[in-house]
């Protein structure tokens, strides 16, 4: 049987994947609509497409995947009610949100002049995302505080409550945007939240726009100059508030999970719940796709203070700083133009995205005789060789 495949245009490898099972059609994801799905039997979407009754009704679609992490966009009561097969990508871009926060954290060290180990860092959602970036961090010797009312300590490590969290130096966002229940994350950061944490602290939301109160973040860091926002995903998005952007200490276009590895992860991923639900035999893998990285090695070839290797490492492998001058010129430029630009554009920003590898991907050589930095770029997830 040849299963017809409506997908979003920004899923890589899509042909490599799915062509020997059925006839591909590619869309914008953005504005795609009941009319594209007419004659499709299975639906690959990414962050952008809302999945939910007005796209499905009426098409015979038996199969969604979304190549992507959060799962915010699908409405999943919707597809159970209606029998239709649905996978995400748990975790396929994790390891890229990691990189994207230890870069993050090696500016925010440069401009206070402190080191990794000078931080406390609270880490709210202990899932995929947030458990690597423990787990880094931890072994790289940085204090961490982590928050999850959903997690059991054995499987996560010690929790703590919010408002313990809510003091840290810095606080980085891992949950998936909900909006039912006692926990529900939408504006779990609010203004009075906001107003519990240190007046200097560095708040980082790489999870989803809506899980801060915008508005409120951007008043918050009017009345304290202090304060630092990290900031790669949007209320509203692809709408982009321009004076937050201003305000933020860095700012990019929802790309913290931009790898190519990881993207790819994704692809791989709804491709094996497709063959399940269709009965096709899995025939790909994402290793026969996947290229090697560019920069084969980063060396070192003297004694580097500690703090200046891994900030080294760090940017070779992946440096926030490009991402955060590209989106601020392109916005600039943009907010001179007509209606509608900046949506074009912050959309524009991640359809091109330059090519990014995961920092395992990315070799050091360390002098054999330097033990501790030879460690702390192993916890930091590099690859590392002694020579
Ligand atoms: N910016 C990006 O490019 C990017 C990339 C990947 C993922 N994400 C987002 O990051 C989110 C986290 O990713 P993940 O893979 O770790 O997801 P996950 O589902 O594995 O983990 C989310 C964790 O948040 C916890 N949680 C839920 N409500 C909470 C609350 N009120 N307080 C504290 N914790 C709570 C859950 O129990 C879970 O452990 C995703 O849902 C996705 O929206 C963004
Ligand atoms: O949820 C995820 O996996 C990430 O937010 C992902 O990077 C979103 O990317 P998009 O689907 O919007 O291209």
């Amino acid at each position: 049987m040849a299963v017809h495949i409506v997908a979003d245009e920004n899923i890589p490898l899509i042909d490599e994947f799915f062509a020997d099972i059925g006839t591909i059609t590619r869309v914008a994801g953005r504005t795609m609509s009941a009319a594209d799905l007419s004659a499709a039997d299975a639906l690959l979407v990414r962050s952008v497409t809302q999945v939910n009754e007005s796209l499905l009704a009426g098409s015979n679609v038996k199969f969604v995947g979304t190549a992507t992490i959060g799962t915010d966009h699908v409405d999943q009561d919707y597809l159970q009610q209606h029998n239709i097969g649905f996978r995400s990508a748990p975790g396929c871009n994790a390891q890229a949100v990691v990189d994207y926060i230890l870069s993050a954290l090696s500016v925010l060290n440069d401009s206070r002049g402190q080191a990794f180990t000078d931080l406390t860092v609270a880490i709210v959602g202990v899932g995929n995302v947030g458990l690597l970036l423990r787990q880094r961090l931890e072994e790289m010797g940085v204090a961490v505080l982590a928050v999850d009312p959903f997690k059991d300590p054995q499987d996560v490590g010690e929790l703590v409550s919010l408002d313990e969290v809510l003091q840290a130096d810095v606080i980085s966002l891992h949950t998936p945007l909900t909006t039912d229940g006692e926990h529900a994350t939408r504006h779990l950061i609010n203004a009075e939240r906001l107003q519990r944490m240190k007046p200097d602290a560095c708040l980082i939301n790489s999870c989803r726009g809506a899980v801060v109160d915008n508005r409120a973040l951007q008043q918050h860091m009017l009345a304290q100059p202090e304060f630092e926002a990290i900031l790669d995903v949007w209320e509203n998005e692809p709408e982009l508030d321009l004076e937050l952007m201003n305000r933020a200490m860095l700012a990019t276009p929802h790309i913290a999970g931009y790898s190519l590895d990881g993207k790819m992860r994704g692809t791989e991923m709804v491709y094996q719940g497709l063959c399940e639900c269709f009965g096709v035999p899995v025939r790909r893998k994402l290793a026969q796709f996947l290229p090697e990285p560019g920069i084969k090695m980063v060396t070192f070839t003297d004694q580097v203070p500690m703090n200046q290797a891994l900030r080294t490492a760090i940017r070779a492998a992946y440096e926030i700083r490009v991402d955060d001058g590209v989106m601020r010129s392109a916005m600039i430029r943009a907010s001179h133009q007509g209606d509608g630009s900046l949506r074009a554009t912050f959309d524009q920003l991640r359809r091109d995205y330059p090519l990014r590898r995961d920092i395992p991907r990315l070799k050091v050589a360390v002098p054999s005789k330097c033990h501790d930095l030879q460690d702390t770029l192993k916890a930091a997830g590099f690859d590392v060789r002694a020579k």
